[in-house]
């Protein structure tokens, strides 16, 4: 990295700066995705999402000044935030019930391979001299963005989608794809019926409760769905996804992530291997406490996961605070605590990496209603994007100000993500999407209810439940 740094000697401000264009770029790409996502579908939006990724990656590596490396990043950011709220999205709306957990925590098994790989190329390369050291690591990231890509185009577009769109018959032959069936099975097949028939429901019911509200498209509708988000049957949901994102950023992660050498010097560690293993370690312990996750996410639930996680995750910061206060003056002759406070940043990472990591891509997804769902997830998306921002900011200066107060503020956000998933987070696990309104208590408001009914009735899901029923 020396050629880097002799190029361009950057000042903190502007370092500051490069960081933060990247999340704001997410910023933006993640509340604007959802529009394309519900008017061009899915599928074709994460492949338009790459192409941008693509294009801000290629002028990061082949910036010929600082200009492009801003620029890069910002536009890079932009396919990031687009793809980190289109990915789940998608996954969410192609998954059985049953294993929907597991499938979107895969999203949190790349993202930390992402991290993985990136701080380790990074790591590898910056020994090279010349601009290879960096122009490598900012090119591999292009490979992941154009497999993503050109893998969309084999991958089956979503049934709820197309259902959205009043595409039924589309609707039935991906989803037959998607649950494995042929298309004659398909067509007498009573469980994949019933799962189409209440996708139909959800969109009938969404729309006539929409129709209400009077003109259909326009800036101004568009404005009122995204107020809808706040309107009394909707405002607890969007507080879940909004507050899983914070709590995940305010968690701490991304402070050890950007500032883990500052940190690990702050505990008295020395010399740049020494704190480049640690911080590189911690994406190795977010990779393998995801493992777990997947595996159980769907068998024991989402809230004693994200319960037990807090609550390590709390107790880990505070003892490292403590540590801090203790030795701070003398870690040259305490070096056992400053090896216990290290044992703490890798406690808290495995307990977070089992948690709120995984957990805070699964509930966004899942919470909101179809038609609700994409500007749902772009606002949870977004207050991940925003809260990374804060966090990127704020942690230099309060490490600055004191080490332990940052480990101390972190432990309050996990003990208070701790309350939060007790009192009040539902429990979402092995709830079908269309089930959802029920564990939220929201639509299920009797006026609704009353409806639902009529619809099921009119569009013949009762009648299929009660021949299958029979039949048994
Ligand atoms: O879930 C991810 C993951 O844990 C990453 O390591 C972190 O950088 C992201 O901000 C977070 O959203």
């Amino acid at each position: 990295m020396e050629d880097f740094v002799k190029r361009w000697p950057i000042t903190p401000l502007q370092k500051g700066i490069m960081t933060a264009v990247l999340e704001l770029g997410a910023l933006v790409g993640a509340l604007f995705a959802g529009y394309f996502a519900d008017k061009y579908s899915r599928r074709y939006s994460i492949i338009f999402a790459c192409i941008i990724f693509s294009i801000g990656s290629t002028f990061q590596a082949l910036a010929q000044n600082l200009f492009h490396l801003f620029l890069g990043r910002a536009i890079g950011g932009i396919g990031v935030g687009a793809l980190s709220m289109l990915s789940p999205l998608y996954m969410a709306e192609i998954s059985p019930p049953e294993v929907r957990g597991s499938l979107l925590a895969l999203e949190q098994l790349s993202i930390v391979l992402g991290v993985v790989f990136g701080f380790w190329t990074g790591f590898i390369t910056r020994s090279i001299p010349g601009p290879m050291s960096w122009r490598i690591p900012l090119g591999v990231q292009i490979i992941p963005g154009i497999i993503l890509g050109l893998g969309c185009l084999i991958l089956p577009p979503s049934p709820r989608w197309l259902v959205l769109k009043g595409r039924d018959a589309d609707a039935l032959k991906s989803l037959a794809r998607l649950r494995m069936r042929t298309q004659e099975e398909s067509e007498s097949d009573s469980l994949l019926q019933i799962e189409l028939l209440e996708m139909k429901v959800e969109t009938e019911l969404i729309q006539k409760t929409f129709a209400m509200d009077g003109d259909k498209s326009g800036f101004k509708t568009e404005l009122r769905a995204w107020g809808r988000l706040f309107s009394k049957e909707y405002r607890d949901r969007t507080l879940v996804g909004v507050l899983i994102m914070f709590f995940q950023q305010w968690s701490g992660i991304n402070a050890l992530l950007y500032y883990g050498p500052t940190l690990v010097q702050s505990i008295g560690l020395e010399g740049d291997t020494v704190s480049l293993l640690v911080s590189g370690g911690i994406g190795i312990v977010q990779f393998f406490a995801v493992i777990p996750a997947i595996v159980y996410i769907d068998k024991i639930g989402r809230k004693p996961l994200m319960r037990l996680g807090s609550s390590v995750m709390s107790a880990s910061h505070m003892s490292i605070a403590l540590l801090v206060l203790l030795f701070q003056d003398d870690w040259a002759s305490h070096r056992y605590a400053a090896w216990i406070a290290v044992g703490g940043i890798y406690t808290f990472t495995a307990a977070y990496g089992v948690s709120f990591g995984p957990i805070g891509w699964v509930l966004p997804s899942e919470v909101f209603p179809l038609s609700m769902r994409s500007k749902g997830v772009a606002l949870s998306t977004a207050s991940n994007w925003a809260n990374n921002f804060l966090i990127g900011l704020l942690t230099p200066v309060i490490i600055s100000k004191s080490p332990s107060a940052t480990f101390v503020t972190f432990s309050a956000a996990c003990f208070l993500a701790y309350l939060w998933a007790t009192y009040s987070v539902p429990e979402t696990a092995n709830v079908s999407l269309e089930e959802m309104d029920e564990v939220f208590n929201s639509a299920a408001g009797k006026e609704d209810s009353h409806i639902k009914a009529q619809i099921e009735e009119d569009l013949g899901l009762k009648a299929l439940i009660e021949d299958l029923a029979n039949d048994r």
